[in-house]
């Protein structure tokens, strides 16, 4: 399958911009999860088409990304995709259930670690690339287009517990009874990882986001041991391998949902941005990080959008002016929930817009 690169050119340049530490004319936003279910449409889609089936063809998954970005002004696009499609192409059956959410029906054990088909990973992943290529041409360069991952950690969760969990503690009993497996695991993810993030840049990513959605469960002694040193292998061979295919490097972003323990050891992993969730407050988080050269992401609760519109109107309000429009960009603190109602969105990106930077 070729690539074509013949990229239209990018007019709203704004998010990339405060990702790289440049000035900007209004504040970035864009919103995890904005192409989902409490979108009309997107429900409308889903009748028709199971949730893989959307991901794993370009024009249906390109279809469904576009869909946001005609309804809102919001500065980036980020391609409809899940953080499971790694385990997927490593052998793992992933079925997303409805009102259950993904279930592995068979999750990995200590037994099946060395059963994960660990070659040519990435190439089967080379869908994702596609609808990539195409849904940036079909962004005609209004907005930049966001790829994503999921982190090691995160990763390693759903595939030992087989699903979502209130605990995580079978993935977390990994850790202390088994580490040596637990590294071995983490390692095979950090690879996949590392060339699933280049292919989607070699496709036509301009930003991408590695969700580390499950930190929150760790503390800072586990997240130093088994998280930093592969979220760090990441950024450096990323940017090691799209320089020797003399590709363009693009801004990389950490978003380790409840990691604020270890905020300022995620500061030297070689990031340009951090995502925050809505537990930690602006003003500590850009005290630890003040001349850090970070981009801060995030983090309006997403049961704010339940607010009366004014009530959402101040709280959006004084979260710009805690964070400042110096390296900002804005967004939830976690995904938008399939009940938000459609028009807090709006509002949301009409504050942020009309926020003097
Ligand atoms: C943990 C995680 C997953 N997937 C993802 C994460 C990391 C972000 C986070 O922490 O929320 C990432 C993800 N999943 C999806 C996107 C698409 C792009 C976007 O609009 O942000 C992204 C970036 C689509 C999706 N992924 C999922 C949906 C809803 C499923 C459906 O349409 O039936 C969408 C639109 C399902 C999913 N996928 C996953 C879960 C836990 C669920 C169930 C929760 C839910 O139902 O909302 C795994």
């Amino acid at each position: 399958m070729s690539i074509n690169k013949d990229f239209p050119l990018l007019k709203n340049e704004r998010l990339l911009k405060a990702a790289r530490g440049e000035k900007v004319d209004k504040l970035p936003v864009w919103i995890m999860r904005q192409a989902g279910r409490y979108l009309p449409e997107f429900r409308e889609y889903r009748k028709q088409h199971d949730f893989f089936e959307i991901c794993n063809n370009p024009e249906y998954a390109c279809e469904v990304t576009l869909m946001p970005i005609r309804r809102y002004e919001l500065d980036a696009a980020i391609i409809f995709s899940d953080i499971l499609v790694i385990p997927q192409a490593l052998g793992l059956d992933v079925e997303m259930r409805p009102g259950v959410g993904p279930v592995l029906p068979e999750p990995l054990t200590l037994e099946t670690l060395s059963n994960l088909n660990t070659k040519g990973t990435v190439k089967k992943l080379e869908y994702v690339g596609q609808a990539i290529n195409l849904t940036r041409h079909k962004l005609e360069g209004n907005v930049p287009l966001f790829g994503f991952t999921g982190a090691p950690w995160t990763l390693m969760g759903y595939m030992i517990e087989g699903g979502g969990s209130k605990t995580y503690s079978k993935a977390k009993k990994w850790l202390y009874a088994h580490p040596q497996k637990s590294h071995e695991l983490l390692e095979i993810l950090t690879q996949v990882i590392i060339d699933y993030l280049v292919m989607q840049i070699e496709y036509g990513a301009q930003i991408v986001q590695v969700f580390d959605s499950n930190a929150e469960y760790l503390n800072k002694n586990l997240y130093s041991i088994f998280c930093l040193p592969y979220l760090k292998k990441i950024s450096l061979e990323v940017r090691k391998k799209l320089r020797e295919k003399k590709l363009e490097e693009v801004p990389m972003v950490l978003f380790a949902k409840g990691g604020w323990y270890c905020l300022e050891e995620q500061a030297e992993l070689g990031y340009e941005v951090l995502g925050v969730d809505w537990t930690v407050e602006p003003k500590y988080v850009r005290n630890i990080l003040k001349n850090k050269n970070i981009t801060i992401q995030g983090n309006l609760d997403p049961c704010a959008l339940y607010s009366s519109k004014s009530d959402l109107n101040s709280q959006v309000e004084k979260m710009l002016n805690e964070f400042g429009s110096d390296r900002y960009i804005v967004n939830l603190g976690h995904g938008i929930y399939p009940d938000a109602p459609i028009d807090s969105l709006k509002t949301v990106v009409d504050v942020v817009h009309s926020f003097e930077v």
